[in-house]
């Protein structure tokens, strides 16, 4: 009796066995093409060979749209093509737009659950609304006047004196440093509010945050391809390196939050009390976490902000240091772009109601974003359920690549596609994007970078105003070959140092009086009641089979 219970017993395993062998290989033979390689080891040595969006580009040269790669039994799907990727991107569904994780962040993270910019479902679209909403809201309240040039202006005429002293120095200096600075503390104005970015102790714990998140997403680009399979059980470096941020972040946003708490600022001079100001995104936060039924947990709210503060320093500072760089390296388009701003900006502040007037400078903008695309291999996404890319089926829950990198340097649409030409994206003195050249720097769709307009306009301010008032020149010797750059976090030039020369005619003082000051801000309110409808309102374009 007992033979015959194991024999059945038996055969159903290898039966389902059999099935699962059967299955897997129906979903190999409609998956994109595989590489191949080494057993057991996969792809692991394709990689290893130079950085990663190198590899993957080298690796891609015998396939079209997508190919498929094995690191230690991993599997992942790389696509390869304009059209596939366009076809992720703008997917109408959400099936491909969920983001990996991995045991490290799993284990830090509560199962991911303490992520909203994880999982495509209700509270992640709800954050976004909310995002949009604040900054669509400042620029209604402050008459069309965007949030993020207030804060600039302001902080310029601190940088100002700085870069001024540099220059009349004439000593060298990384322009980099003063950037950054700057930025941090921007971004921090958004985020925070004044009262947390004007605190020396906070701006600077804001800023080792910063570098600590920028490390650890560093490594994760390599523990997400398991190209460190082992990093994520015993790992050393990359753990012990996120249990210090999270343990930082833990304290730091704590202390932002009770202080942000205790300062609501609720408009006492309202008859209607419901009405609150909302000077930065952590009142907005705040006001939804206070709500009877709190539509984020704590935790979420905490990592959100760590991810803003990551996404929304570093990527422009990198851009802003890569064309004054692109700038130093083609000193003639220097010159062009400083005739260009001299001729259509009054006084010396360029403002963004300049922007669609300076055609070459923004062919220079846009020509940096293509050459250093900061986020080579996209943010990398993870399929929901099966889906279709250019008629290859992937299995749910399957890595997927976007390849911007290779988008970005095709020689078929850009010729010299390595070189800095900014007058590729002019026609007849006119700056004009064509469709085949369109640059997915932020993403595009569902997913796209909600930062986008924020990282555009500060990219703006911050260039123009630099190259309208000093003159840089390099003093290293950097080649211009994005290929030589290093991949940390993003791709970016190695350290350089400029001499600069100030131009200004007018003085100093002149600037910093026709300033708009921060404190503007300060005195919008808007109402919290029809605020947190629209963003509860969210959910009914969301039906359940998108989840
Ligand atoms: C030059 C600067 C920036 C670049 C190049 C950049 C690029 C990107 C890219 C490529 C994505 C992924 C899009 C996708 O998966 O399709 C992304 C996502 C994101 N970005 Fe940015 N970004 C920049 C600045 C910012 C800023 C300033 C903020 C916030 C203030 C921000 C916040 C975010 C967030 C929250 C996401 C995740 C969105 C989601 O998963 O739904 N980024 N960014």
């Amino acid at each position: 009796m007992n033979l015959i219970i194991l024999g059945l017993f038996l055969i159903l395993v290898c039966s389902f066995v059999v099935i699962k062998y059967h299955k897997l290989r129906r979903e190999q033979s409609l998956m994109p093409p595989m590489v191949p390689g080494r057993r057991f080891f996969g792809n692991y040595y394709d990689l290893a060979k130079e950085p990663i969006h190198l590899s993957l580009t080298r690796l891609g040269q015998d396939y079209t749209h997508a190919f498929t790669i094995q690191v230690f039994g991993h599997v992942m799907v790389v696509l390869n093509s304009r059209q596939s990727i366009t076809e992720m991107l703008n997917s109408k569904t959400i099936e491909l737009a969920a983001r990996p994780t991995c045991l490290l962040i799993q284990l830090a993270t509560n199962n991911a659950k303490d992520l909203v910019f994880s999982r495509p479902n209700l509270q992640w679209l709800q954050l976004r609304t909310a995002f949009h909403k604040f900054f669509s809201d400042m620029k209604k309240l402050h008459d069309r006047k965007d949030i993020t040039e207030i804060v600039f202006r302001d902080e310029w005429c601190n940088i100002l004196p700085k870069l001024e002293a540099n220059s009349n120095k004439k000593s060298p200096y990384e322009i980099k440093n003063l950037i950054y600075e700057a930025q941090s503390k921007i971004m921090s104005v958004i985020l925070f509010g004044e009262e947390v970015a004007e605190e020396a102790l906070l701006i600077e714990q804001i800023r080792k945050l910063d570098t600590m998140s920028k490390n650890v997403i560093a490594n994760l680009y390599y523990v997400m391809m398991n190209m460190k399979p082992l990093e994520s059980i015993f790992d050393n470096s990359g753990l012990s390196l996120l249990c210090q941020a999270l343990k930082l972040q833990k304290n730091l946003l704590g202390q932002i939050l009770l202080k942000a708490t205790s300062q609501t600022r609720t408009s006492s001079s309202s008859a209607e009390s419901d009405n609150i100001c909302l000077r930065s995104l952590v009142d907005l936060m705040i006001s939804l976490l206070n709500l009877d039924k709190p539509m984020f947990t704590q935790d979420q709210i905490k990592n959100v902000l760590t991810e803003l503060i990551f996404a929304g320093i570093d990527g422009i500072v990198v851009s802003v240091n890569a064309f004054i760089l692109y700038m130093c390296l083609h000193k003639d388009v220097q010159q062009r772009v400083f005739e260009e701003l001299s001729e259509c900006v009054q006084g010396d502040f360029v403002q963004l109601s300049d922007k669609k007037s300076v055609n070459l400078t923004n062919a220079c903008i846009h020509e940096t974003l293509r050459l250093v695309s900061q986020i080579p291999l996209g943010i990398f996404r993870k399929t929901v359920t099966k889906s279709n890319v250019c008629g290859y089926e992937v299995p749910a829950d399957t890595v997927v690549i976007p390849n911007l990198w290779k988008l970005h340097h095709d020689e078929s649409v850009y010729q010299d596609a390595f070189k800095f030409n900014p007058d590729r994206f002019m026609e007849n003195g006119v700056f004009r994007v064509d469709e085949c050249m369109h640059l997915y720097a932020f993403g595009a769709g569902k997913r796209a970078c909600p930062g986008k307009n924020v990282a555009i306009n500060l990219i703006f301010l911050f260039v123009s105003n630099l190259v309208k008032n000093f003159e840089f020149e390099l003093v290293d010797s950097v080649d211009e070959d994005p290929r030589s750059f290093i991949l940390s976090s993003q791709v970016e030039p190695p350290n350089y140092r400029v001499r600069s020369a100030f131009r200004s005619t007018q003085s100093q003082t002149s600037l910093v009086q026709t300033t708009a000051k921060k404190s503007e801000i300060k005195t919008l309110c808007t109402d919290r009641s029809s605020f947190i409808k629209s963003i509860q309102d969210t959910e009914p374009h969301l039906t359940d089979d998108e989840f």
